[in-house]
């Protein structure tokens, strides 16, 4: 991590007990591990340490988490409350060492306590509370809000069991379960004292009171506690530590006795068990709905805490609920805590007494909404019968909603009820639904897509009638990534080099990274940028061949595909095109590649059949391409397992090539995108996504671009796609597909990947074979480039140089703009910043 020293606007002084000198911290540690861990040194384990140090830089986070809130308080700050059913956190350690800016008195003091930092840091289980990039983006986010001291609070699900681990055994993915909590958590504060109580099921009555004003009672049969766990979040230098409130369920206690003392033992241990069922464990599942009735009451749970605990706070300090939504602005992470619009409506009309248009008012103008997938099987619907069972109430307030909005639609395109049934909440066909993504457009104030392709596809294509009939509500806000986490914590040595040329500012300012571009053209930085990759892909062949076994040579090329598992995100395109190189080597094992390992991570879904065949088809030619003596020296290709956030930091700074390869107008946004290019990796990738802006930005000449654009895409399927007649048409793709069909990588077996070569043969849904010799070509000028080691390095600085805009630093601050209306806040100033 760069060196670094106590900027002056860090205003918070930390006293004798939390003082940064290296006897302080040591002292720290030690009492830390006696008092809290309960521990002599002579007998702590490294687990011990790890926690010692972990309370220890807690200590030293408090006074900047306490003296935020009460400086949020003292000045009436105007909040974002960030709802996401995911935050992907990863490790704290490293980060707030970062944040903090004690990673060097920290090393000293832990050396001299004979532990290495490093290895302690290696010890934190990571809190794997969601499945890719939502999850990931939001803890991103949680830190541009912290460093830009933007007034922000996080709320979501504290599971007991996150993403599952992935081991792959003879060659398939086998899940396990995540006990992230086993050796707890030093990072959380419990905060029983503000639990609150959320119901379920049951059924209401509806009367008229004395003034002839309709009222409504919900009596839910199952009353759950939800129990706020609470977790600094603290700046990059800036002083300010958020918070981000994650809910546990458990029992009412009264509930659950009441049963037991009447004697009904099953119903008491049932109450108990479907209340603690239901933070139990995060739905594994990316950009899919498995529409079990378990995932609504998770969005439920931690939806109605978040907003009974919005309200609590802003009555609290004096408010009216008059004014909520000019206190309070809700993001809405996808649908996923869409219920909310409905829960709130729920929480004034019935709970608060508000009148309808009133309560309308103040729930429109609080939420806003961001899309995260176009993908039709991932837009959430709920089946009516499930969702009157579970929520009676709110199915009835919804139905009010609709219908009300369906009155202003008629209103503005009159005599279109075709278009009023495509707008309707609720999905008259079949088994009927509710649309939750129209829900949160109708309550929502803005709706942002989440980079510029995805916006506009939103307006064109998905939330078309959306976007006719409320073009002001549509907003874009490309996503961004931490330059903390993923570019100063993962990869020291870049960062280094950096600062040596251009200060430390880039990392609270990445625009900065600009200045790198004159060096760019210097071939003695040139040199010391590969010397600098070379030693990062060396620690990465280490971890390598510590969890695989295979040895990769770090001067080879690292060519990275690293995301979730999906069809659409076209793993099995790049395979296609390992079997092509290695096909031509068979043919010509003389010929000129320039060697390269092709690195592969990420999860598939349990239930999602064919992307778990794709891992199998990744792992069996990996078997034979490193195994065969005529190709592996030119080829390796590598699996790794358990992808996750700390797996990531070593990835990405290491990769040599990015692969960004989706069907265009699939893939949203990505996020891995910009970190490998953050990190000097140059993308070999589609027009789809941010990878559009990210060539922009790095200039064409610096992007490898192969394949259809999305519109091209759009009328090759309008014309009638028909894979066969390319596959004809070109033999080494033919000489691929048969050979997969034929079982030479499947130990023989021409059944095992039949499924996939029939797909792909039939439909092909995401266009492989269109885009196959595109790809192909375009991987082959890759090849050519590589072997000029001054290109590709003039090439990968002009990179990093390029991708200030893709701090998460930026996304808070377009946020703050286009859809808050936010201030920043500089803690101890007492005022707020410049805008
Ligand atoms: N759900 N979801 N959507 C995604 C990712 N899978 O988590 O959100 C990410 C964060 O917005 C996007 O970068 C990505 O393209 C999109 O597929």
């Amino acid at each position: 991590m760069v060196k670094q020293t106590t900027k002056e606007h860090d205003l918070i002084v930390d006293d004798e007990r939390t003082s940064n000198t290296v006897a302080a911290l040591k002292q720290g540690i030690l009492d830390n591990l006696f008092y809290v861990v309960g521990k002599r040194v002579e007998v702590a384990t490294d687990l011990d340490h790890f926690t010692a140090l972990a309370y220890t830089v807690r200590d030293r986070i408090l006074a900047r988490w306490l003296t935020t809130r009460e400086d949020y308080a003292k000045h009436n700050v105007r909040t974002v409350y960030y709802l996401s059913a995911e935050f992907l956190m990863g490790p704290y350690l490293a980060n707030n060492l970062l944040n903090l800016g004690i990673e060097d008195v920290i090393r000293q003091a832990v050396a001299e306590l004979d532990l290495d930092l490093n290895h302690l840091i290696g010890r934190e289980s990571e809190p794997g509370l969601g499945n890719g990039g939502l999850g990931r983006l939001a803890a991103c986010y949680l830190d541009s809000l912290a460093t830009l001291g933007v007034p922000a609070m996080g709320y979501g699900i504290r599971y007991e069991f996150g993403m599952f681990h992935q081991a792959i055994r003879d060659g398939w993915q086998v899940e396990m379960t995540d006990y992230w909590l086993r050796y707890g958590n030093p990072w959380e504060i419990r905060r029983p004292q503000a639990c609150v109580e959320v119901g379920f099921g049951g059924h209401t009555q509806s009367w008229a009171d004395s003034f002839g004003e309709y009222k409504v009672l919900w009596s839910p049969n199952e009353i759950v506690k939800g129990v706020p766990f609470d977790t600094p979040i603290l700046g990059y230098r800036s002083g300010v530590a958020n918070t981000l409130r994650l809910w546990r369920s458990e029992a009412n206690e009264s509930f659950y006795f009441d049963r037991f003392n009447s004697g009904d033992y099953e119903g008491a241990v049932g109450a108990k068990v479907f209340a603690e069922n239901i933070s139990k464990v995060l739905y594994p599942n990316d950009e899919e709905i498995r529409g079990k009735e378990l995932r609504l009451q998770q969005q439920y749970f931690f939806t109605s805490c978040s907003l009974q605990d919005m309200i609590r706070r802003h009555e609290t300090a004096g408010h009216s609920l008059e004014n909520f939504h000019e206190q309070c602005t809700v993001q809405l992470n996808d649908t996923h805590p869409s219920i909310g619009v409905a829960e709130l409506m729920r929480l004034l009309v019935d709970i608060h007494g508000f009148d309808w248009d009133k309560a309308w008012e103040i729930t429109s103008h609080t939420f806003n909404y961001t899309n995260h997938t176009l993908l039709p099987e991932a837009l959430e619907r709920w089946p009516l019968r499930i969702f009157g069972l579970l929520l009676p109430r709110h199915l009835e307030l919804i139905y009010e909603i609709n219908a009300r909005f369906l009155t202003i639609v008629r209103a503005k395109f009159p005599n279109d009820e075709a278009r009023v049934a495509r707008m309707s909440i609720i999905d008259e066909h079949g088994e009927r639904y509710v649309r939750m993504a129209y829900l949160a457009c109708v309550g929502s104030s803005h709706i942002n897509g989440v980079a510029k392709l995805h916006t506009e596809l939103l307006k064109s294509d998905v939330l078309h009638d959306f976007y006719e009939l409320w073009p002001e509500k549509f907003i874009n806000v490309t996503n961004g990534v931490t330059p903390r986490r993923w570019l100063a914590v993962s990869n020291p040595e870049q960062s280094e080099l950096m600062t040596s040329k251009i200060g430390l500012g880039w990392i609270g300012d990445l625009d900065q990274l600009s200045q790198l571009e004159r060096y760019a053209e210097d071939s003695t930085f040139r040199s010391e940028w590969r010397g600098v990759q070379h030693a990062v892909k060396v620690r990465l062949a280490q971890y390598i061949a510590e969890k695989t076994g295979v040895s990769v040579d770090p001067s080879s090329m690292f060519d990275a595909q690293v995301k979730r598992i999906h069809e659409y995100k076209r793993q099995h395109l790049n395979v296609l095109y390992i079997l092509t190189q290695y096909y031509r080597l068979k043919k010509d094992p003389t010929l000129e590649i320039s060697p390269r390992t092709f690195l592969f991570g990420g999860k598939a879904a349990p239930g999602y059949f064919m992307a778990k065949l794709i891992i199998k088809l990744i792992t069996s030619v990996a078997e034979v391409v490193n195994n065969d003596p005529e190709v592996n020296r030119q080829l390796k290709v590598v699996f790794l397992p358990d992808y996750n956030v700390t797996f990531g930091q070593l990835v990405y700074p290491a990769a040599d090539l990015s692969e960004q390869i989706s069907t265009a107008g699939k893939e949203a946004s990505g996020t891995g995108n910009m970190k490998f290019a953050m990190n000097g990796a140059l993308t070999i990738g589609t027009l789809d996504g941010a990878n559009i802006e990210i060539r922009d930005a790095v200039g064409h000449e610096n992007f490898f671009l192969f394949g259809l654009t999305a519109a091209e895409v759009a009328a090759r399927k309008a014309a009638g796609y028909h894979p066969h007649q390319i596959y004809e048409s070109n033999g080494a793709l033919r000489e691929v597909i048969d050979g997969i069909g034929s079982g030479r990588f499947s130990r023989g077996d021409g059944s095992l990947f039949r499924p996939l070569v029939d797909s792909l043969l039939n439909s092909d849904p995401y266009l492989l074979f269109a885009d196959y010799q595109s790809y192909v070509d375009c991987q082959d000028r890759v090849c050519k480039m590589y072997r000029d080691p001054e290109a590709w390095s003039r090439m990968s600085i002009y990179n990093a140089a390029r991708m200030g805009q893709f701090s998460s630093d930026r996304s808070i601050r377009d946020y703050c703009k286009d859809i808050w209306n936010i201030t920043r806040f500089e803690i101890g100033a007492g005022v707020p910043a410049s805008k």
